[in-house]
């Protein structure tokens, strides 16, 4: 589906709009429903991620397909590992064959599971055969991908003896690690972290609890976008969020005001409110700790016709599509001075942004969703648009909502 994207007309907008659940809450909140059956979960993602991930866990014998959803992967990865009498390959699209899994794997081997590679070493399809686990102890490398040590911590208070784990390196992507503690938190189990360990206790039973996932900050970084771009005086209300949240991705709400948008709470919804804040021409930030909203930064940085440096990119190069090459080759055919390094993304000052360029999309729903707030200052196509569905199905439903022209060519 190709998309053809023209921005309202009147650029001061007012509007509310209700995002779906956040799919990192939905995933982690599902993998422990089905450790704990007395667990419910509300607000759930309606994103494709969230429904592989319920219909994997239901699954005992046969292939487990994934399609493009890393957090599926990697936690069905540690779930099954431990589940006796289920025997399954998990597998999922090309992309999700060439994104690596080995840290995973020989964590989990050397914990006792029984794993091995259907195709190539070190990458999906795997093969998992349920396991009786009781070691207790596991050290592995934290600087890849902070997935590997949520999977292993999701399914740590289901294990006999609980789980230690030492992380090694630097350790990327902290939030959705706390993010993990959090929830085991909030249905009775005790966590800690204190330095580079991180200690699970056992659980064998949760008393009737009810996960109420949070509306996805890393969706709302794309009104974020809008914002920023639009008129001062316009203001978009999103729902259902709250001030104190368990996911990295609402330091957004800090960032954009170097962008010019305010962001206030209320009763479970943010008013982000654009300002006459004149905008630095330098903008630096290190995403380390929040890699899903590069895209949007560096597009918003770009519409705004301002320069940025963006840090703490390492983990770009293995997400749905490497999104440091994607977003240097989207961002120059639009006119952009951009540069790229294996960590990094410089975009230096210009005027203009060339009208009806066509955006390629990679199969990552973040490089439509993050090009698509330009509209406000230009027109533009989107390829594949349909790839959205990944986290945020109703994305395009939204935008018109909000008065964008979106024509299906
Ligand atoms: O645990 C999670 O829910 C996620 C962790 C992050 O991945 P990395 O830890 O690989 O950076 C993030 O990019 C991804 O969208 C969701
Ligand atoms: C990186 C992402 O997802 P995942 O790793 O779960 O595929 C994302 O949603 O930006």
């Amino acid at each position: 589906m190709k998309l053809h994207l023209t921005g309202p007309s009147n650029t001061k907008l007012k509007d509310t709009i209700t995002i779906t659940g956040s799919k990192s809450e939905s995933n982690r909140s599902l993998l422990l429903a089905a450790l704990y059956p007395d667990i419910e979960i509300e607000n759930i993602s309606n994103s494709d991620d969230a429904q592989v991930m319920e219909e994997g866990l239901k699954i005992s014998k046969g292939t487990v397909d994934i399609h493009h959803a890393g957090t599926a992967m990697r936690f069905l990865t540690g779930y099954f590992s431990t589940q006796e009498g289920k025997e399954v390959i998990l597998t999922g699209s090309k992309r999700m064959t060439e994104r690596p899994i080995e840290i995973l794997v020989n964590a989990l081997k050397s914990l006792g599971a029984d794993i091995s590679y259907v195709q190539d070493k070190g990458y999906p399809p795997i093969k998992i055969k349920g396991q009786h686990i009781v070691k207790e102890k596991v050290s592995l490398p934290a600087n890849v991908s902070s997935q590997y040590i949520s999977s292993l911590l999701l399914i740590a208070p289901s294990l006999e003896n609980g789980l230690q784990l030492e992380l090694v390196g630097k350790i990327t992507s902290v939030p959705y690690i706390k993010m993990t503690l959090a929830l085991l938190e909030e249905i009775g189990v005790e966590t800690s972290f204190e330095g580079n360990v991180i200690k699970v206790s056992s659980k064998a039973n949760v008393s009737p609890t009810t996960l109420v996932v949070e509306s996805d900050w890393s969706s709302a970084s794309y009104f974020y976008g809008i914002c920023a771009l639009a008129a001062p005086g316009t203001e978009i209300t999103l729902s259902a969020y709250k001030e104190k949240s368990l996911q990295g991705d609402s330091v957004l709400a800090k960032i954009y005001t170097a962008f010019g948008v305010e962001t206030s709470f209320g009763k479970n919804k943010i008013t982000l409110k654009k300002t006459d804040k004149i905008v630095s021409a330098e903008n630096e930030f290190d995403l380390a700790n929040a890699p899903d909203i590069a895209q949007t930064i560096a597009v918003t940085c770009f519409g705004l016709g301002v320069g940025c440096h963006l840090i703490g990119l390492h983990t770009l190069k293995i997400k749905e599509t490497d999104r440091l090459e994607a977003l240097h080759t989207e961002l120059s055919k639009l006119g952009a001075n951009i540069s790229v390094t294996d960590k990094t993304l410089t975009i230096i000052p210009s005027i203009g942004i060339l009208k009806d360029i066509a955006i390629d999309t990679y199969n990552d729903h973040r490089m439509a969703m993050a090009f698509a707030p330009l509209a406000m200052k230009t027109t533009l196509y989107v390829n594949d648009a349909e790839v959205v569905s990944k986290s945020y199905p109703d994305f395009w439903n939204d935008l018109k909502q909000l008065n964008f022209s979106i024509k299906e060519l």
